[in-house]
């Protein structure tokens, strides 16, 4: 009885030190990338489309710390000014770049309203961004829903391919030009792993047939793939590129629509503490893919953890790919 009290007792203890290890271990790791050069970024403007929570928040803190200006497209500015006073004070206790208009605003960020569930928000705030910014050099397109209950955008669309998808597309179609002109310029893009139970039903892209939370949300993942594999084709010879990638499970705001129930919560809390990435941790690939010279020139690849992986055919069908691009240009009103 004693034995298996203290062989019980031992396992806990190793148990929690294991953990406690894992999260001291990869709070260190993080920082790899650009870690060594703080200059990477300097001169360089990055927009990063929900940048006040999660993935986002940690791509712009580390994008500012690097010396890049960011602007955050928010749809709530209050919560948006609430984490970028919380970024500034990070980065000053951590000692970053002080805002330096003379390198090209290094260390200055920027809040923009942007609500990717609204046509009309994309444009004016479009509007607003060519007119200030005389360039861009990195869009990284983070903002996402999941698995909400069936919703509307402003503009009729299902809300998670109209907010994860067809906002986007339009937000990159008008933002091309600066781009371009800014080149070598980049743009990433945020999908996930779950894309691989997605199809593009173009027969019911509006799920008003029948409504999945899962597969409308693997749906609109998908959908980034094929949007950066068409772009990438499509930009070519430009000097900018556009990678996709995963970034692994991540505790992060994502699961909201999730219910658990009450009871749960705490183990589902420890289970996610103890399993799942930090927002650190998950936006290693994000930042890696806006800012590694190691991928210049590298277009159109899907990447987790910081390297290349391989799609399933369905993500690289070209045809399906075009249609999608075509359709979605009707969409949001760039094409009549
Ligand atoms: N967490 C994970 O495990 C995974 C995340 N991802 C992807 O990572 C990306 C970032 O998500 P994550 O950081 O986890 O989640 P969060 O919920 O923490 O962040 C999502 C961000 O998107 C914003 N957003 C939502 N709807 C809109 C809208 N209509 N207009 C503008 N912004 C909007 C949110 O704003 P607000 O705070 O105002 O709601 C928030 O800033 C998403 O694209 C997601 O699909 C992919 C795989 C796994
Ligand atoms: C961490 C966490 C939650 C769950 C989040 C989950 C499960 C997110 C999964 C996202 C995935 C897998 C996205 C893939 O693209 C809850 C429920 C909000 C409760 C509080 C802590």
């Amino acid at each position: 009885m004693a034995v298996a009290t203290a062989a019980a007792l031992l396992a806990a203890l190793g148990g929690a030190l294991w953990l406690a290890t894992r999260r001291f271990v990869g709070s260190r790791v993080q920082r790899l990338h650009g870690g060594g050069n703080p200059g990477l970024m300097h001169g360089k403007t990055v927009l990063i489309t929900g940048a006040n929570s999660g993935l986002g928040r940690a791509t712009a803190a580390e994008l500012l710390r690097l010396g890049a200006r960011v602007i955050m497209g928010c749809r709530d500015r209050a919560r948006a000014e609430e984490a970028a006073s919380q970024l500034r004070r990070e980065l000053r206790e951590a000692g970053g770049p002080e805002p330096s208009p003379d390198v090209g605003g290094a260390g200055e960020l920027v809040v923009k309203e942007l609500d990717l569930a609204s046509l009309r928000s994309v444009r004016a705030f479009c509007q607003e961004l060519l007119q200030e910014e005389p360039r861009l050099d990195v869009l990284i397109n983070n903002a996402g829903v999941f698995q909400c209950p069936y919703m509307k955008t402003e503009d009729g669309f299902e809300m998670q391919f109209g907010v994860n998808h067809l906002g986007h597309f339009l937000l990159t179609s008008l933002l091309l030009g600066l781009l371009k002109s800014s080149a070598p310029s980049r743009i990433v893009v945020v999908s996930s792993k779950l894309y691989k139970y997605g199809e593009i039903n173009f027969e019911d892209l509006n799920s008003e047939q029948s409504y999945n939370k899962s597969f409308c949300y693997s749906r609109s993942k998908l959908a980034n793939i094929l949007f950066t594999r068409e772009l990438a084709r499509r930009l070519e010879g430009t000097n900018v590129t556009v990678n996709v990638l995963h970034p692994g499970i991540v505790r992060t705001n994502l699961g909201r629509h999730i219910h658990i129930p009450l009871l749960v919560k705490p183990l589902f809390n420890l289970v996610s503490w103890a399993f799942f990435k930090t927002p650190l941790e998950g936006a290693q690939t994000s930042i890696y893919l806006a800012s590694s010279p190691e991928v210049e020139g590298v277009s159109g690849r899907y990447f987790g953890d910081c390297k290349e992986e391989e799609l399933l055919p369905k993500a690289m069908d070209e045809s399906v790919a075009r249609k999608l691009w075509d359709i979605s240009e009707v969409m949001v009103g760039i094409l009549k």
